[in-house]
């Protein structure tokens, strides 16, 4: 079966820094696959590479077997191809219903009129469905910059699948998100997936969530892939608990090795340091 995404021999270099290097990822219809990698691997690369805000130092891109290298973002939505991004994407003064509404209308037509009305009972209607899907629909009414973090990212992924795409990227769903509310939010994520029958590919460095959710994992150390199949596979892998998840003999030593990159990569968002 042609793969939804293929990357073939997709490179990436920064000066001297290679950020990807001869990626060659095929991904398959309804599969969910987990990113992962320290700070720095190039997962948010690869992303943006295929989703064309970044262009490739070489390489090919193909969504269901067509090229896509060098459309514009907007077009490898319109493709089918969508994402989120680490910082939620949203007018941050507007109301949450406003948020959707506007995206609503970009999806209908890349050029909306500002001549007509924004707010049709045809919109509205879709963005109250969509935020009772995503269990977000006391905020309609509230500003984004009112609404706690986790239900921002929801109503960013929830925007994200406006426009019907057949695969979702998703760049941390859970960063910046409580651990109280990060197995919510992903159920809630992962429901609408299911319900909506779309492949995912997300980034995240908590090693619960992605034991949890995927059927598949690709490591990523220094803009390589140094393993890739499923879970429980890929995190016993020797190079992926020495160079992605922290190695140690010790029992549960993984998960404490997991848990100290989410607490630098944290940290590094934050612009502080972990011991
Ligand atoms: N615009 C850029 N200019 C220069 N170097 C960059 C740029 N973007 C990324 N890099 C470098 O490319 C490498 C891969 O970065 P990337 O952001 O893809 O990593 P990442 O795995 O997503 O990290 P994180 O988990 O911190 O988001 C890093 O060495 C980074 O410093």
């Amino acid at each position: 079966m042609t793969p939804i995404l293929e990357t073939r021999k997709l490179n990436k270099s920064f000066g001297a820094v290679t950020a990807a290097k001869d990626l060659n990822v095929k991904i398959g219809k309804g599969e969910i696959v987990g990113v992962i990698g320290a700070n720095g691997a190039g997962k948010t690369t690869f992303i943006n590479m295929v989703t064309g805000y970044l262009p490739p130092t070489s390489g090919e891109i193909l969504m269901d077997g067509r090229p896509i290298l060098g459309l514009a973002p907007r077009a490898i939505t319109r493709s089918g191809l969508a994402r989120s991004f680490q910082v939620a994407q949203l007018f941050p003064e507007l109301t949450v219903l406003d948020n959707l509404v506007i995206a609503l209308a970009a999806a209908e037509s890349p050029h909306p009129s500002f001549l007509k009305p924004l707010h049709t009972k045809a919109r509205v209607a879709k963005a109250e469905e969509i935020l009772g899907e995503f269990k977000v629909g006391a905020y309609r009414d509230a500003r984004v910059t009112a609404v706690p973090q986790g239900s921002r990212k929801l109503i960013d992924i929830a925007m994200a699948m406006i426009g019907n795409p057949k695969m979702l990227l998703l760049d941390e769903p859970t960063s910046g998100v409580s651990v109280d509310e990060k197995g919510d939010l992903m159920d809630t994520v992962m429901a609408a997936v299911h319900h909506h029958g779309l492949t995912v590919l997300f980034v995240e460095h908590d090693m619960d969530v992605v034991r949890r959710y995927v059927s598949r994992i690709l490591a990523f150390y220094s803009g390589e892939i140094i393993a890739d199949g499923p879970p429980d596979a890929v995190l016993a892998d020797a190079r992926v608990r020495e160079l992605v998840t922290g190695h140690s003999d010790h029992k549960g030593a993984e998960q404490k090795g997991a848990d100290h990159k989410s607490a630098e990569h944290a940290a590094a968002q934050q612009g502080s340091s972990v011991a």
